[in-house]
């Protein structure tokens, strides 16, 4: 007999007022890599992004992201090739001790007005592992063969 274990780290969610009704962040396919995050915006009031403008999007949740992991919130490839929404702080970092509601920085870098609609799945978020470095100043850094060579010093 073969006794599978779910691995995969739980990631809690506590839903706020403004998120009451909504479909839970979810992944959309079976092999998906982010988990599609919706708009928490009033139901009766659409956002208009105007080109060039920036807006703070509410998700209606709290993630207690698992210690050791960060969530990223990354634009949706489908909203940035169509209307040329992105997410301006890609990929947004959410550290594992926040426990504010997670929003979503959204651009509008089209040339029409976008509207966001309640439930819009707006961006996604990656769970992903994290190390934090301990962190030593010393006084000359080890010699390599690349030196201080970069930005393009092995040629284009
Ligand atoms: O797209 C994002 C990016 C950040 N955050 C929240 C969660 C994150 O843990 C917190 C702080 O983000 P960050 O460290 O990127 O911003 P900061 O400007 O350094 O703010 P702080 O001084 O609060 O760390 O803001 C979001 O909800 N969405
Ligand atoms: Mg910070």
């Amino acid at each position: 007999m073969t006794i599978h274990h779910d691995t995969r780290p739980t990631l809690n969610l506590i839903r706020l007022a403004n998120g009451e009704g909504l479909d839970l962040p979810a992944y959309e396919s079976k092999g998906a890599a982010g988990m599609d995050l919706r708009a928490a915006v009033d139901g009766d009031a659409p956002l208009t992004l105007a080109p060039g403008k920036r807006a703070l999007v509410p998700t209606g949740f709290i993630f207690e992201i698992p210690e050791g992991f960060e969530g990223q919130v990354r634009p949706r490839s489908g909203l940035a090739f169509k209307h040329g929404i992105t997410c301006l702080n890609s990929p947004g970092t959410v550290d594992s001790d926040y426990r504010g509601e997670v929003k979503v920085l959204l651009a509008n870098l089209g040339e029409e007005a976008f509207v966001i609609e309640r439930g819009m799945r707006i961006a996604q978020m990656v769970i992903a592992p994290v190390t934090q470095a301990r962190v030593a100043e010393i006084t000359a850094a080890s010699e390599t063969a690349r030196g201080a060579g970069g930005f393009g010093s092995t040629g284009v």
